[in-house]
């Protein structure tokens, strides 16, 4: 079977791979549909095995065997153990444990691009309590620094049989376009599970807002006691014309994860994401990026101005007040600096990294600090 009949998109020499970030509501199916994502690449024609990074703390398994993995980095029960006096709860949990992630992340990325020249996709799960991952400034920092360097997509997975109705379709597709504004990156919408239900309804909602208007007007709650249509009703109405131009941005697939239908069509519309990613958003990102470092330098140059004024005021403030001291004064910035660097050697580990012939890193978990209660990994 060629490689195109076989639903691989294979890769010219010097294309990058493509990024694929799953977001999905809690038991939408992300896990397994990574895991459905892996097999498939490894079954092509010939094989294109992702490098799957795993950023969810808190997951007791994962389906699938992951690059990275969170987890082996830090540990979710001690870093909830070490905040106890916070009061985290599970979720708070989470995003300390991401937020702790993220100051690596520069390494993930590394790690990444070693591996840019012999992958074709990089696939990222994210945590199943889904705003942490949307809503979070570590989230939204892993996003931007993956979408800096690789073309990016978004696969929101979607779990179909629970979205049938008018109303929870309409919510689950109001939290996609607040992801899709948020991340501006190209995005699929994956109707997930088809096996139990497929998703004809959804695209038939999509393409005709007068169809989902018409489900809406039968949906139980539609109108009050006097006939009238409800509040809600009248509202979701008119949203649905909202989100008639929002579906025009997007594409939508049907898969199921568990019998591997339609993921020749999912990777089909990614590959189509990367021109999107090309020709709208890198070049909105590169944009952003020269605007935010050019912010940054100059507020940089303002704080170094600003402190240096205030040094120099101190000075002479304690240079007429101790004109013996000021003779002994002397400032040796090698001496300073020295010690700066202490944490370079929190390394994130590649699992599939060969170290020799047959022998892949092992991950033991050292503990760095005994005051942290974070286990940072050492090979070996
Ligand atoms: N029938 C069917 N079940 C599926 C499919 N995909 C996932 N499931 C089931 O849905 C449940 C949730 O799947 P997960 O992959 O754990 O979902 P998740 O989104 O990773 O869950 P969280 O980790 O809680 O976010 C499991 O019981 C899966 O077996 C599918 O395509 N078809």
């Amino acid at each position: 079977m060629s490689a195109e009949a076989s639903g691989s998109v294979p890769i010219d020499n010097g294309k990058k791979p493509m990024t694929i970030i799953t977001i999905g509501m809690a038991g939408a199916g992300k896990s397994t549909f990574v895991q459905r994502l892996n097999s498939h690449l490894h079954a092509l024609d010939p094989p294109s095995p992702p490098y799957i990074v795993n950023l969810d703390p808190a997951v007791t398994y994962t389906p699938y065997e992951p690059n990275i993995d969170i987890r082996d980095t830090v540990n979710y029960q001690e870093v909830m153990k070490q905040f106890v006096s916070y009061n985290l709860g599970p979720n708070g949990g989470i995003l300390t444990a991401l937020n702790l992630f993220t100051t690596k992340f520069d390494q993930v990325l590394t790690l990444i691009e070693q591996r840019a020249d012999s992958v074709d996709y990089v696939v990222l799960d994210t945590p199943g309590q889904i705003e942490i991952f949307t809503w979070s400034a570590s989230g939204a920092i892993i996003t931007d620094a993956v979408a800096s360097s690789l073309p990016t997509v978004v696969a929101y997975i979607i779990d179909t049989p629970r979205t049938t109705a008018p109303a929870t379709f309409m919510s689950n597709m109001l939290y996609a376009c607040s992801i899709l504004y948020k991340t501006k990156l190209p995005f699929i919408l994956v109707f997930n599970k088809t096996d139990v239900q497929p998703h004809d309804f959804a695209l038939e909602w999509m393409s005709d807002f007068e169809e989902f208007q018409a489900a809406l007007a039968t949906h139980e709650g539609a109108r009050d006691a006097e006939g009238e249509p409800t509040y809600m009703n009248s509202l979701m109405n008119s949203m649905s014309l909202v989100l008639d131009e929002f579906y025009k941005n997007l594409k939508a697939v049907g898969v199921s994860s568990v019998t591997g239908d339609g993921f020749k069509e999912f990777l089909e519309a990614v590959e189509g994401s990367r021109e999107e990613y090309e020709k709208d958003y890198l070049p909105e990102l590169q944009r952003a990026r020269t605007q935010r470092e050019k912010t940054l330098a100059r507020a940089q140059e303002q704080a170094k101005a600003d402190s240096m004024a205030r040094v120099m005021s101190d000075l002479a403030i304690d240079r007429e007040r101790n004109p013996a001291g000021a003779l002994a004064d002397h400032w040796d910035p090698e001496e300073e600096f020295a010690d700066d660097d202490e944490d370079t050697e929190i390394n994130i580990i590649d699992r599939s990294e060969e170290r020799g012939p047959g022998e892949f890193v092992d991950v033991t978990r050292a503990q760095r600090h005994e005051r942290e209660h974070i286990n940072w990994p050492r090979p070996g």
